[in-house]
């Protein structure tokens, strides 16, 4: 079975306006809300792809409940931990750029964090587990970090989508794939990486550090695979960007949808990049008909 982990679920309030002008009267053209938080994207797109999977996470008030409803409309399995505090709203305004503001989100306690633990001693071998999304700040630092050590053992994937010191410190766990864009590749070696040859080097060192599989997506100008075996480049394709949130997301649950079934690296890559990029060129989440068109689009070459 696939799990997703959102440590810190989002309702993604998104606002389209013409034009957006700090410090004055803005009027809407268009709202939306979506169920979000990484993790949450990355179970919505799978289902969407046919992959059954079971959300987990924190949940919690009348935003919790629109989650759980629509994840329900969706038929999307989930095994919250219930948590007094409310969800978080997060804001995406839409003109001629993108801006987004996350909310810090509620805190959570000791109990309610072994809870959430507990619920992942049942996970067994050879189940995915993707834990996707910053940590919030009323949780450990380490929290992660706990969930891999006791997880290692009972031979589980693990998918991390995180960034900065919590992503630094699951290497040593070597976790079966990672997909940081390259400013996340860059800041995990304390530098900017400017060309691909430097994208490369550095890639390279985190599968000779221990983990098995890296994705490094690089928005319009495509990704990169990197294991043991192959380092591969797949081209973005050209389209028009509608909203890049959940691009990241969606990578990722387009390469397990193929990757769970198939075992095979580069076409679930190639898949992976078409998802991120239908993602982007739609309002919300891809649909599996908007992958499959792109993926004929979709180069790979073997570097
Ligand atoms: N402008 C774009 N044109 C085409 N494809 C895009 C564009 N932006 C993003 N993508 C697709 O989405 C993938 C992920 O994008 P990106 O590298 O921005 O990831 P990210 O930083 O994790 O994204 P996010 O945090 O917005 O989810 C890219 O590899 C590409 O396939
Ligand atoms: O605040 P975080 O956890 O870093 O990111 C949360 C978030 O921006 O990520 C998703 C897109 O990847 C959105 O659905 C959600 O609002």
């Amino acid at each position: 079975m696939i799990y997703t982990c959102t440590l810190n679920p989002s309702v993604d309030f998104i606002i389209e306006m013409d034009s957006f002008e700090i410090g004055k009267l803005n009027r809407t053209k268009n709202v939306m809300k979506y169920p979000g938080g990484k993790g949450i994207n990355v179970s919505r797109v799978l289902k969407r792809l046919g992959v059954d999977n079971v959300a987990l996470g924190f949940i919690g008030g009348l935003t919790g409940d629109f989650i759980t409803h629509e994840l329900e409309k969706e038929q999307i399995a989930y095994d919250f931990v219930n948590i007094t505090g409310e969800t978080r709203i997060n804001l995406k305004l839409k003109s001629d750029q993108e801006t987004e503001i996350n909310s810090q989100g509620p805190s959570i306690s000791t109990e309610q964090q072994a809870r959430l633990l507990e619920k992942m001693q049942n996970l067994r071998e050879n189940d995915y587990l993707i834990l996707a999304g910053n940590i919030p700040s009323s949780l450990p630092a380490n929290f992660y970090h706990s969930i891999l050590k006791r997880l290692m053992e009972k031979k589980v994937k693990i998918i991390v989508d995180t960034s900065g010191t919590a992503l630094k410190e699951l290497i040593s766990c070597q976790p079966f794939l990672i997909k940081p864009n390259h400013h996340e590749l860059g800041d995990l070696f304390h530098t900017t990486l400017t060309s691909l040859d430097d994208i490369i080097t550095y890639g390279k060192q985190l599968v000779s550090m221990g983990i098995e599989n890296v994705i490094v997506s690089m928005a319009e100008k495509g990704a990169l695979f990197f294991n043991k075996q192959m380092t591969l480049f797949a081209n973005a394709p050209k389209g028009d960007v509608k909203s890049s949130v959940g691009a990241g997301d969606s990578m990722i649950a387009g390469f397990l949808a193929i990757y769970a079934k198939e075992k095979n690296v580069e076409k679930a890559f190639q898949y992976s990049v078409a998802a991120g990029s239908a993602t982007a060129f739609s309002p919300n989440l891809c649909t599996r008909s908007q992958v499959e068109q792109l993926v004929q689009k979709i180069q790979i070459t073997h570097l």
